[in-house]
């Protein structure tokens, strides 16, 4: 007698029905805004849809857009492994599944595609328990926990779960949290795109491991001050984006993004390494200018204006 066997959870009792199918939609990100390391993030409206199916067997993936030929096309697929991990945390099992997605997030540049790409696989797991009925979906809480596990780090994947502006915290290496800010509407964000990439492994390899109490001391204030600019006071926004915690050491990495952060800078522009890079983002009031856009097009960069997204969300 053959055994058949599901992925998921082991031993579950629960096991989902083929055909039953979700797409969801999820934010990249920008995380630190500046001196917030791996404690404050962004959701942007550049997004990627996630959708799976319930099979008879077996794992299949198929990719559209950004980074299509770059990614495996089977278990090892970084969405799939959070659809799995989805299940096992809900409890539940499948025979199969079926992911499809549909990428514009560029891969690689600081706007957070790893953890959207975590974020959207643990989302339609839990979209596809909640449709069954019989077992409790994810909450966000659980999705934040999560998706910053396969992380190391909780600022992008809280941003694309709870969307808006996001702070985040842990406790020992493990346990994760995040809070959202409700963003100051006349805020203003533009995203400046490279076609080059840099490893977010590469960028958090070359950080010191530890740093100058003043610099300590002048981050603490910029990232306490960034919460204020970000929901009351934009006028605060320049002040709020300084940092001395990770962009200097970064900079030898990131030539043209640490040239494109002070050029935008010297011209009164707040601007950061999105992310660990290579992307900048420009925070403001006002759309960036021409004379600005033309400076990042000079050195390579696309400036692109985006929204500030809501969380990830279940569209069918
Ligand atoms: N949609 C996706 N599908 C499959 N794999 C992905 C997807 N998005 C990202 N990845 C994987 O994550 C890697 C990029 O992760 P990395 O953390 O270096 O950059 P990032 O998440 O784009 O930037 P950052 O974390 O600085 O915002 C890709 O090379 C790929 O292996
Ligand atoms: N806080 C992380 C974000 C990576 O996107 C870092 O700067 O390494």
């Amino acid at each position: 007698m053959t055994t058949r066997t599901t992925i998921g959870a082991p031993d579950a009792k629960c096991i989902l029905a083929q055909g039953l199918s979700v797409r969801v939609r999820v934010p990249g990100s920008s995380a630190n805004l500046g001196p917030g390391f791996d404690c404050l993030g962004l959701a942007l409206s550049i997004y990627d849809e996630v959708a799976v199916t319930v099979t008879d067997g077996g794992i299949t993936v198929a990719v559209a857009g950004e980074a299509a030929d770059q990614v495996p096309l089977d278990e090892r697929h970084l969405v799939a492994r959070a659809v799995v991990r989805g299940f096992e945390a809900a409890g539940v099992a499948v025979p199969g599944f079926h992911l499809e997605t549909r990428n514009a997030i560029p891969h690689s540049r600081g706007l957070g595609s790893s953890a959207a790409a975590v974020v959207g696989g643990l989302a339609a797991a839990s979209a596809l328990v909640a449709a069954d009925g019989r077992r409790a979906a994810l909450d966000a809480e659980t999705l934040v926990q999560l998706s910053s596990e396969f992380e190391g780090h909780p600022d992008n994947a809280a941003a694309s779960v709870l969307g808006s502006a996001v702070v985040t915290w842990s406790h020992g290496h493990d346990a994760y949290y995040a809070r959202r800010l409700s963003v100051h509407p006349s805020i203003v964000v533009t995203a400046c795109v490279p076609q080059f990439e840099s490893s977010t492994e590469a960028t958090r390899g070359v950080l010191p491991d530890s740093v100058p109490r003043k610099d300590a001391v002048f981050n603490v204030s910029r990232a306490a001050l960034g919460v204020v600019a970000l929901t009351a006071d934009p006028d605060c926004l320049f002040d709020a984006t300084q940092d001395r915690l990770h962009q200097d050491y970064r900079a030898e990495a990131l030539p043209d993004t640490t040239r494109l952060v002070k050029a935008l800078r010297d011209a009164g522009c707040a601007a950061t390494v999105s992310g660990a890079g290579p992307s900048v983002l420009v925070l403001g009031t006002a759309p960036l200018g021409a004379p600005e856009v033309a400076l990042a097009a000079e050195l390579g960069f696309t400036a692109i204006p985006v929204d500030v997204a809501g969380g990830v969300e279940v569209i069918s």
